[in-house]
């Protein structure tokens, strides 16, 4: 059973105000898909980048203080007890409210990043939801937790916090600067040229070798992520055969070489930088402002009491670099998660026509008409030139060696994918001219692995159709067999799977999938080796589920043990994506073909094994 867990933002829908949100043009370009994803948020990021520039401009009144208190001392006079006491407490008063401004930015900063997540998991799962089917059914489906989860959650420095820190970064030079060009113009201009040198000279050194480094830790953090990943979904198999150490090996050798990365990086850059910031030091700053002053003053450019702003402010002007660099690390990173979010949104929709209409209603044929599919543009073809029709009612089994393309043809049914050439239809209707919607209601699918969310067992059922009442439900239970176990539970149907009271073993997931098949009603069903990893036990309890099922209904089955489908209306072989025989059991057996040597060699196995070769059909 694979558990899917469903919190407030897990569940994939689409609903119309993220359609509305998400807008129907893709993004053209890495800021375009920042300022999509951000849009709710624009207001409030403007307001905390406005806190953010007050809060500089309040934390610049306590130095003004100093100053003139300086200046004032310098020129041989004080102003009086009153003015002092005011231009003091007006000192503190700002340093406190540039504090409280910066905070409250910063919080301003956090909402517009909640309402950003919100924002962006609405386009991410809208986007899902018009993805075609199959894009979840391998290892994608992984890229696009990936994306809702840890690229949006990643994002929270380019939201919550950059636009205050960068707005804070630059202006707490740039504000001092200003006053300081207004105080004198060369002593300004000596001081930015210092500054411009010795980041000019150091950037240089610091980036050495960025572009590859950082290749080999993003590297080093994918081999450490997969043997992660290995260990843990493997840990049974890896058990089982004794290997953990091998597997712990890689995961141990993925850390080391992380480490390593980490360790090199850390030591080409370290030297640059410990330079870097030794040069722009508050204590190297005030030397060389203190040198320059007594330069200008010996030489009568200025008198000291110009000099005293210098003293005063330039010691801090730097910092802002020393913040730019730490923010823009936590960019980079952020740029990275965005990138994936961008290759997410990337991938095609299947395209829907605005006046798509609904499937018609009844008993429903399935035709494959001249149907040819490749799942990418250079493999090649999973199936070929398939022409066949499923007539309403009927049970059709799909048998055939691995990869000849059984699943592939099954899935094309609730349109997965779309053919590359010719045309499925369902009732006369080209799937492509249907409402996804309607197709995916026409057609039910039970997997062999059931997906469950983490939800009571009566929505887990009602899931096709919530507005089932109880007593339909019940009636859908009773008929998948599981009806009995699900009141051995201690709150029967209100059980939430997954807790510690609702775990259901994999045959048991299996006939609540089948009662939720039953719920929707559909007429079509496509049934995925639904037996394939049952136990003996369950297997009878499945099979006579699926009897009931299948009753009436236009069925698919796709079977690997042949003596599960021989009262099938139609056995369909099939090898390297094309049909190469049909027939029924006995007629196929009589014609002596594939399926007889499919079948002689089953039997041969089943009475080796012991196997009693029950009728899933
Ligand atoms: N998601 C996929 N991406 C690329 N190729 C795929 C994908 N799924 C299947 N294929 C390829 O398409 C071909 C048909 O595969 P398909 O799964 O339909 O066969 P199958 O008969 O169902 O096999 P099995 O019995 O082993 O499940 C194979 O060559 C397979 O490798």
């Amino acid at each position: 059973m694979k558990l899917v867990s469903e919190g407030a933002e897990g569940r994939i829908e689409a609903t119309g105000e993220a359609k509305a949100r998400s807008g129907a043009a893709p993004a053209k370009g890495l800021k375009d898909l920042y300022l999509r994803l951000t849009r709710p948020a624009h207001g409030l990021i403007v307001q905390g980048m406005a806190l953010s520039a007050l809060s500089v401009a309040f934390g610049f009144v306590p130095y003004l203080v100093a100053i003139a208190i300086a200046q004032k001392a310098l020129a041989g006079s004080m102003f009086d007890a009153q003015a002092l006491a005011l231009m003091v407490g007006a000192s503190v008063v700002c340093a406190v409210a540039s504090r409280l401004l910066f905070g409250i930015g910063t919080g301003v900063c956090h909402r517009a990043d909640a309402d950003f997540r919100v924002n962006a998991r609405h386009i991410l799962l809208d986007h899902f939801s018009r993805l075609p089917l199959g894009w979840f059914s391998d290892r994608t489906s992984s890229e696009a937790k990936q994306a809702v989860s840890d690229d949006v959650l990643g994002m929270h420095q380019s939201v919550g916090h950059a636009p205050t820190d960068l707005v804070n970064a630059v202006l707490t030079p740039l504000v001092p600067l200003a006053y300081l060009f207004a105080v004198d113009w060369r002593l300004s201009l000596l001081l930015v040229g210092y500054l411009v040198v010795v980041v000019a000279v150091s950037m240089p050194f610091m980036m050495r070798d960025y572009s590859s480094l950082s290749k080999q830790y993003n590297a080093a953090n994918v081999e450490l992520s997969a043997s992660v990943v290995e260990m843990v979904e493997g840990i049974e198999v890896v058990k089982a055969f004794g290997s953990s150490k091998r597997a712990g090996g890689r995961f141990r050798a993925a850390a080391q070489n992380l480490a390593d990365v980490t360790y090199t990086w850390t030591k080409l850059s370290a030297g640059p930088f410990s330079l870097l910031a030794a040069s722009i030091s508050p204590g190297m700053m005030l030397a060389l402002i203190g040198l320059a002053s007594c330069l200008f003053v010996m030489n009568g450019w200025c008198d000291f009491a110009t000099c005293v702003p210098f003293l005063v402010l330039g010691a801090n002007i730097p910092s802002g670099i020393m913040a730019v660099s730490a923010s823009m690390g936590f960019l980079r990173l952020a740029k990275q998660n965005l990138e994936h979010i961008a290759e997410v949104l990337a991938v095609d929709h299947l395209p829907e026509k605005g006046d798509a209409e609904d499937l018609p209603s009844g008993g429903l044929d399935v035709v494959f008409d001249r149907v040819s599919f490749a799942y990418s543009s250079d493999s090649s073809p999973a199936l070929c030139d398939i022409d066949v029709r499923l007539a309403p009612g009927t049970v059709t089994a799909l048998v055939g060696g691995s990869g000849s393309g059984k699943t592939t043809f099954a899935r094309l049914i609730p349109r997965f994918w779309d053919p590359v050439s010719g045309a499925v239809r369902i009732g006369g209707k080209d799937l492509r001219e249907a409402s996804s919607e309607s197709v995916l209601s026409k057609a039910a699918v039970v997997f062999q692995e059931s997906m469950m969310l983490g939800v009571s067992i009566r929505d887990n059922i009602k899931l096709a159709r919530p507005a089932a009442s109880d007593a339909e439900m019940v009636e859908a239970a009773k008929a998948a067999q599981i009806h009995e176990r699900i009141m051995e539970l201690p709150l029967g149907y209100d059980t939430v799977i997954g807790s510690s009271d609702g775990s259901l073993s994999g045959g048991e997931a299996q006939r609540v999938a089948i009662a939720r098949a039953l719920i929707q009603d559909a007429p079509i069903l496509v049934l995925d080796e639904a037996t394939a990893h049952a136990d003996p036990e369950n297997e009878t309890a499945i099979q006579e589920a699926l009897g009931n099922l299948v009753r009436g209904r236009t069925t698919v089955v796709i079977a690997h043990r042949l003596n599960t489908v021989i009262h099938a209306d139609r056995i369909l072989v099939m090898e390297s994506g094309r049909i190469v025989e049909e027939g029924t059991h006995e007629q196929l057996l009589e014609a002596r073909g594939r399926y007889a040597g499919l079948w002689e060699a089953q039997q041969a196995g089943a009475c080796f094994a012991g196997h009693d070769g029950k009728d899933l059909v």
